[in-house]
Formats: structure tokens, sequence, C-alpha cells
């Protein structure tokens, strides 16, 4: 991994670079934090968090809820998005202004400038939760970047390769950090290990995830 650091930027704000088109922007949720937490809490008001199943039949450990013009789910029926939350059937919440302000920010320094994301998966992890090797693949274009914000307690990603069976890369993300990936590595496989156990100051035993994508 290449760090380079920026100077004009604060010493705890810097990029590393994973792979080609994938880069780790340290920090970047920082400045934005309660502003984010409060509109998750608003999204969640209206679309509770929950735990959807696999088309297996399995849990998903994460609790989700969703944003915006779509919202990605997954039944026994198989992963999609659409416009209602199943739970309620209403539409979902619309996305609020800073998390797509966050998000458009982050893709432009990432080098894909006009990210319009009209999707954001929020999953909410607790000690114990995890999410296995996967491929981020029910979107249409492929040629935008997804954009993925960690707060709260700290977990390990894992960016892969093309392939499922490419050694993954561990990397430690923290509370702000923010991960985008796109261009010849948009559809690598990734995931998170086990949440270990902790407290943090701003959203307790959780770690939330703001996953951003255009998906129609
Ligand atoms: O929680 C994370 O950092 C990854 C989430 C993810 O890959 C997804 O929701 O598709
Ligand atoms: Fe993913």
């Amino acid at each position: 991994m290449t760090m380079d650091l920026f100077q004009d930027q604060p010493a705890e704000q810097y990029s590393e670079r994973i792979v080609e088109g994938a880069v780790v922007l340290r920090g970047r949720a920082c400045d934005s934090d309660r502003d984010l937490l409060d509109a998750i809490a608003m999204v969640a008001r209206t679309a509770p968090f929950r735990h959807m199943l696999t088309p297996s039949g399995h849990t998903m450990s994460a609790a989700m809820t969703c944003c915006g013009q779509l919202g990605w789910v997954t039944d026994e029926r198989g992963y999609r998005y659409q416009s209602e939350d199943p739970l309620t059937g209403r539409a979902w919440p619309d996305m609020p202004p800073p998390l797509f302000k966050l998000a458009n920010q982050a893709a432009r320094e990432a080098g894909y400038p006009d990210f319009m994301p009209d999707a954001c998966l929020i999953n909410r992890y607790e000690p114990g939760a995890r999410m296995g090797l996967h491929q981020d693949k029910d979107e249409q274009d492929f040629s935008q970047p997804i954009v993925s914000v960690s707060l709260g307690l700290p977990q390990v990603f894992q960016f892969g390769g093309a392939k499922r069976n490419q050694r993954p890369e561990n990397i430690p993300l923290g509370h702000g950090d923010v991960v985008v990936w796109g261009g010849p590595s948009r559809r690598f496989y990734h995931g998170v290990l086990r949440l270990k156990e902790g407290e943090h100051p701003l959203t307790g035993r959780y770690r939330y995830n703001l996953t951003f994508r255009k998906a129609g």
C-alpha cells in the first residue's frame, strides 16, 4: 500500500491507494460525523434497521436500512434494488444532503467526478457481525464507483481481486474513513471481518457503514 501525504490537509486526512481505482481516504467523514449520524437516525425512524434474509435462507448479521431513490434488498427471491421498503411498503426516505455531499466529494477526490448516487445502503454491525467476501454487482452502470463510509467502532475491511480465491488485503477502517473503488477494481471482492467488542463515544457498541451506489 502506498501512502501520499498532502500538505494542505490536516495530519489525520491522507489517502492510501489500495489497487488501481481503489483508495482509502482516511478521516474524510470526521468533519460531518455528527450530521451523518443524525441523518442515519432520521432515516431509521422511517425505515427501521432490520436483518434481511439471504436467498439461501441465512439471516444477515448486519442490520440494514436504505435511503435514496433505490434501496438494496435481499430475501428468498434474491438480491435486487427496489424503490419501496418491503417492511413498510413506502418509498425509502430521501438521501439526506450531508450524505450525498460527502459521497460526491469523496468520489471526486478519488478521481470519479460527477458521482450521483441514487442508493445508500446503511449497514449497522454489532460485535460479532461480519460480511463475507462478495462483489457489488446488482447495479446497472459499472462505470460509477462505490463510496463506502465507516462510522463508529473500527472493523477490518478486506479487499481482494476480481476472483473470489484471490487473497484479500486486510485494511483496518476507523471512524470517518472512506473507501472508494471503481474503474478496474469496481467489481473486486470485498467484505468485513467480525466486529470486535468495543465502545465508541458517538456510536456505542456499533459500527455503521454507508455504501453509496448509482444503482439505476
Ligand atoms: O461494511 C463495509 O465496510 C462493507 C459493506 C459492503 O460491502 C456492502 O454493504 O456491500
Ligand atoms: Fe459490498
